[in-house]
């Protein structure tokens, strides 16, 4: 099969989050099992070019419809870690992708706008026809449109569109100059509630709502969070599109790249282990700690936190966890970065005033290296989100052996297993700790036996290690339901 993903982010040359982990962590797997997989990608000027191999022209006069006009693009194409990747480089004084950022600008939607019509632009004029489009996040909700509305009539009728949504806050709330912009004008068509009229703001449009109304298929990254989403005010007020959707919509649990994400052979980190030598992590705990200047204490537990610092990730717990682990006799590392000014201001004075504090060390920024060492290094991960659609800093800690602590909600439910408590799985396969309520005390009590079992039944606690080792959270299943995915709206 041939497969296409136009997405904005892919790892680890674009990475913001755990999206570009998903782009490419699938796109390879589908490549693995013989498909013939290309990304389509915005070419940012902050990117990491070390990470692309033969980077050269690809296509050089990509005329892109704007506005009644015509923008003038590049698209280079290059490998990244064996993926094929083709960047689409405007020319124009808008100058999208040359901001030093990748999202956070006043034009947002108007960027991705473009990037989803030049995407399109660039399939039709260079004569690609994949079998499946697969697109991602509110970035690109207006490829399925663009595709069932105009390209169509231009001989892409036999294209169709898988759409994933790994976060359902971030929308793409616009207004009427998006549809001239990218031609689909009509606003009286397109301001409907069945179309990508947004359920709440009846002036604006919702990109992310075009993406679930026109695609083929629609999912979510974990079966948790298709319910969450569909049933609750996760949704984020696109539930009832969901429902009247539901036909087309599931949840797929995200898998991580075991080429990249595993102790076994992850270049990163100084001392390679697997479960049959878990010792060896001892020494990466001990590399850690002197990297981030913490003294050595050996018979201390290290918690991390790795991820992006906002709401979402339940900053409030984060902060508290810092305190209750210093109480508790245990060291804490976070590694993290906060777009918002309070919640930057807030984290900076915290690293100001923790900063001789022997036993912890925060890293504000963001830094690929230093996550692998942390996941190989720190004993527990601790994940205290207010919603989590999948969550892959659990995945990769149980990889490395380190013990997740996360709150029950979202994929976090679908991965991680209660030491104590979970009512379905036998003690031989739990792997962490879980907690429900968003108050410290829901915190505490999970921190505390995750603690006291560290220090009281240090034996059970590498077992409990060695069990979240045991999971199999790769590509291998997922890749599997995608390719059913794909089947299925391949043939209708
Ligand atoms: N400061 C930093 N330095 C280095 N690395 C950092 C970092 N901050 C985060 N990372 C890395 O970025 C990834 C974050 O994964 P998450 O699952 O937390 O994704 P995120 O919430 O961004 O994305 C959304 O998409 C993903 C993918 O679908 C969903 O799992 C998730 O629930 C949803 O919110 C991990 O690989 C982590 O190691």
């Amino acid at each position: 099969m041939y497969v296409v993903q136009i997405a904005s982010e892919c790892a680890p040359v674009i990475k913001a989050g755990g999206l570009g982990d998903v782009v490419y962590g699938l796109s390879r797997e589908l490549e693995i099992r013989g498909n013939c997989v290309e990304l389509i990608l915005p070419k940012y000027d902050c990117m990491r070019y070390d990470h692309i191999w033969g980077l050269h022209d690809a296509y050089r006069d990509l005329w892109v419809p704007w506005y009644g006009g015509r923008i003038h693009c590049s698209v280079y194409c290059g490998w990244v870690h064996g993926r094929v990747c083709f960047f689409i480089e405007p020319h124009s004084q808008d100058n999208f992708f040359n901001r030093g950022c990748y999202y956070g600008c006043d034009d947002d939607n108007m960027r991705f706008a473009f990037f989803s019509k030049a995407a399109l632009e660039f399939l039709l004029q260079s004569n690609k026809r994949p079998d499946v489009i697969h697109c991602h996040d509110w970035q690109t909700g207006l490829i399925p449109v663009m595709l069932y509305e105009i390209y169509k009539y231009h001989g892409m009728g036999n294209q169709r569109v898988c759409y994933t949504i790994h976060n359902f806050k971030h929308q793409g709330i616009a207004g009427t100059e998006v549809l001239q912009a990218t031609e689909l004008n009509r606003a009286e068509y397109y301001f409907q509630y069945d179309k990508l009229k947004d359920n709440f703001n009846p002036f604006a449009i919702n990109l992310m709502k075009g993406g679930i109304v026109y695609s083929n298929a629609v999912t979510t990254v974990s079966p948790n969070h298709a319910w969450e989403a569909h049933y609750t005010e996760v949704g984020s007020g696109l539930g009832h599109t969901l429902d009247l959707h539901q036909d087309k919509f599931s949840g797929i649990l995200n898998g991580i790249d075991y080429d990249f994400w595993n102790p076994e052979v992850d270049r990163y980190i100084p001392f390679n282990y697997t479960p049959d030598d878990f010792e060896q992590k001892v020494y990466n705990k001990k590399a850690l700690r002197e990297r981030l200047l913490l003294r050595d204490e050996p018979q201390k537990p290290v918690i991390a936190y790795i991820g992006r610092l906002d709401n979402q990730k339940g900053v409030h717990l984060v902060h508290h966890a810092i305190y209750y682990a210093l109480q508790r006799e245990a060291q804490f590392v976070l590694l993290g970065s906060a777009t918002e000014p309070g919640i930057n201001a807030h984290f900076r004075h915290e690293k100001n005033f923790l900063n001789d504090n022997p036993d912890c060390h925060l890293e504000l920024g963001f830094n690929e290296e230093l996550s692998h060492l942390i996941y190989a290094g720190a004993d527990m991960i601790l994940v205290p989100s207010n919603y989590e659609p999948c969550g892959l800093t659990q995945t990769i800690g149980m990889k490395y052996g380190t013990v997740p602590i996360v709150r029950g909600v979202g994929g976090l439910v679908n991965t991680v297993f209660d030491r104590d408590y979970d009512p379905n799985k036998p003690p031989e396969e739990r792997n962490g700790y879980v907690f429900y309520q968003t108050d410290y005390s829901a915190l505490e009590s999970a921190m505390d036996r995750a603690i006291g079992l560290w220090y009281n039944y240090p034996q059970e606690f590498r077992q409990l290690a060695l069990q979240g080792m045991a999971y199999d959270y790769s590509w291998n299943h997922p890749g599997t339901e995608y390719l059913e995915i794909y089947d299925r709206i391949r043939h209708k």
